[in-house]
């Protein structure tokens, strides 16, 4: 086996296995080093990967990676894994195309059995191996490592809940760092703190360091490690939250202490059915400003001096984050409108709502990750006479589609609805991708659904949301824009498209969002005769300048940034279509149906076989 001396050595997690608990130690040091060194250059997820290096050796160690199946909630925090598995070289293209990808990614590597990105999702996943496991006659142990801000989220809920009913052998670590992204709201975060308080934390560090006499982990130490499992297995207990869903659980342990790690792990590895193990651990262990964060500003960085902790990107002069213009119009409106309140499923720093939090802090609401449950609260505010502004990333918005279209639309109930990294988000990949909102949402009754093309007229879409008493749904990218407050606000007429003609035009681009400046700009610059439509709403889209354009008979280009199936472009085709009629359509229209017998609803809908026929009999 070759010798670890460096990080670049781990080929695989096996290396580790005859290591001694210095060496280890030593280990989960230069770790750490090595993913603060990588990091400040290629950017990445710091904190939460700083915080579990123990854990994630200590887990290499007890367990047989690639047989046992390891799952990390959210997946954010899989570095260490990642170095353990042999992908070390790679790290310096972590998030960058064709890299690393900064999640666990099963084509990646034979050690990751799992995908996420989104939260709370591992539950659900280890008992899926589990019983897959056992009914298929196989052997192995299924051990799942989730945050105490993933455990927030309903998805993870539901797991404990099947989990505790049915009894399936696996190790869940629950990763107690005190924080989400930034301070954890949950009342789930009130029952850990009991839970830390009512016990005993576990610290058999000094029985280990008394008894561990060898340097190397031989036949003696695993002596001496069945001897503590079986002194910690004393230690499983019933501890509240875990035991109302039926769970056995051990801990607090000192998640950074690998030889209380490894003792704990082994214990757990030999217990019958689910049981909770919970770590204590501090996000961004080792990096003293990461450490010190409060507020997630190193949660995700981008590339950053270790030295003084500085970002190396720095913003143009004049431009901040579309988030930010976002929530200093929400902010800027709520200061004369006291009904205005806003909420967050856990994303106050992303969405750049801090500052609203600390200005109206009675007005501001972290629902901890809770997408589904954030939109359904905030539909009753608003009918309670409040004026809500949710914020939620596109692709976390996924989880909420329901609740959008159940409550928020279905109710007609009136919800500034920020949808936050449309679009191409990029260093994240696939799972993170805000590119399926606008076909996702068009189908649904109701809503507008709007993107703004600069800042000028974010603040302005923002007002005109706010007035229109409506589900309205303004969508805006990742990254900055040139940015200078409004003097006043103006409304945007609903479902109003905007027209550019640079040039003498020749041909039309129908886009939306920054593109349209781009497109604009590029066209100038070229001299090319182009007229150009900032296409601001996608529901409802601007038939009457449709018409107007398809009369100029000129080429039409829809320049489309997201996904292409049930997207503008499909909005614009299924216009065209109504005006020609080359392709009869019955289907029911763009509102909800009542309650009735299928037949009548069918009549009512003109999608009865009689209306079919007496369709057929029209065209043919
Ligand atoms: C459905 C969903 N909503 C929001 C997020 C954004 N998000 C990523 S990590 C995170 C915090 C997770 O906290 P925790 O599980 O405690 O892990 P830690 O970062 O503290 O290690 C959040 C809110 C997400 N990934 N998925
Ligand atoms: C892991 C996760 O889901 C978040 O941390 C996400 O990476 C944040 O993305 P932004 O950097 O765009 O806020
Ligand atoms: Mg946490």
């Amino acid at each position: 086996m070759r010798k670890i001396s460096q990080v670049y050595d781990i080929e695989s997690p096996s290396q580790i296995k005859d290591m001694s608990i210095d060496e280890l130690t030593q280990l989960c040091s230069d770790i750490r080093t090595f993913l603060i060194e990588s990091i400040s250059k290629t950017g990445g997820h710091l904190s939460s990967n700083l915080g579990i290096v123990e854990v994630t050796v200590a887990m290499h160690y007890v367990f047989d990676s690639p047989k046992d199946k390891m799952i990390f909630d959210v997946g954010h925090q899989c570095y260490t894994h990642k170095l353990l598995t042999g992908r070390s070289t790679q790290f310096a293209t972590l998030r960058k195309k064709g890299g690393l990808s900064g999640y666990q990614k099963r084509s990646e590597s034979k050690y990751d059995c799992w995908e996420a990105g989104h939260s709370s999702t591992s539950l659900s996943a280890a008992l899926g191996y589990a019983i897959a496991r056992d009914l298929m006659h196989d052997d192995y142990q299924v051990v799942a490592v989730i945050g105490d801000g993933s455990l927030t989220g309903g998805m993870a809920l539901e797991a404990l809940n099947d989990i505790g009913s049915k009894q399936k052998k696996m190790v869940i670590i629950f990763n107690d760092n005190n924080m989400s992204i930034s301070k954890n709201y949950s009342g789930v975060e009130k029952r850990i703190t009991d839970i830390r308080a009512s016990h005993l934390y576990i610290d058999l560090k000094h029985d280990v360091k008394n008894n561990l006499k060898s340097n190397k982990l031989g036949t003696n130490v695993l002596n001496t490690l069945s001897h503590f499992r079986d002194k910690i297995k004393d230690e499983v207990i019933d501890a509240p939250l875990f035991k109302e869903f039926n769970l056995d659980y051990m801990g607090p342990v000192d998640g950074h202490d690998i030889a209380s790690l490894i003792k704990v792990f082994q214990a757990a590895k030999e217990h019958d059915g689910p049981i909770v193990v919970h770590v204590l651990t501090q996000k961004g262990k080792g990096y003293k400003f990461a450490e010190q964060d409060k507020v997630g500003k190193w949660h995700g960085v981008s590339p950053f001096d270790v030295a003084t902790g500085k970002s190396l990107c720095l913003l143009p002069p004049n431009e901040i984050s579309w988030s930010q213009v976002i929530s200093n119009t929400v902010m800027d409106l709520a200061e004369k409108d006291k009904s205005i309140v806003a909420i967050t499923p856990a994303m106050a720093q992303g969405s750049k709502l801090l500052e609203f939090q600390k200005r109206y802090p009675d007005r501001f609401f972290d629902c901890g990750i809770a997408e589904q449950h954030a939109v359904t609260m905030a539909c009753a505010m608003a009918l309670g006479g409040l004026k809500p502004f949710v914020s939620i990333y596109s692709s976390f918005l996924q989880r909420a589609y329901d609740q959008v279209n159940h409550d928020m639309a279905r109710m007609n109930v009136p919800i500034v609805l920020g949808i936050d990294r449309c679009g191409l988000v990029g260093d994240d990949g696939e799972t993170h991708q805000g590119v399926f909102d606008i076909a996702m949402l068009r189908s649904i009754p109701n809503l507008v659904l709007s993107q703004p093309k600069d800042a000028q007229e974010a603040q302005n879409m923002i007002y005109t949301a706010f007035a229109s008493k409506k589900p309205f749904c303004v969508r805006y990218p990742r990254g900055n824009v040139r940015y200078a407050k409004n003097k006043s606000y103006s409304l945007i007429p609903i479902g109003t498209w905007e027209k550019f003609v640079v040039g003498t035009p020749t041909q039309i681009v129908i886009t939306y969002g920054p593109d349209v400046d781009h497109v604009i700009n590029k066209a100038r610059e070229n001299q090319i005769g182009l007229l150009v439509v900032n296409a601001r709403f996608f529901k409802p889209i601007d038939e009457v300048m449709m018409k107007d354009l398809l009369k100029l008979n000129l080429p039409i280009t829809v320049y489309e940034t997201d996904i292409k199936k049930g997207g503008l472009s499909s909005a614009i085709l299924e216009y065209m279509n109504t005006l020609d009629e080359k392709i009869h359509v019955l289907a029911i229209g763009d509102h909800y149906v009542c309650h009735g017998s299928i037949r009548s609803l069918r009549i009512q809908e003109g999608i009865s076989t009689e209306c079919l026929f007496e369709e057929l009999e029209k065209n043919g």
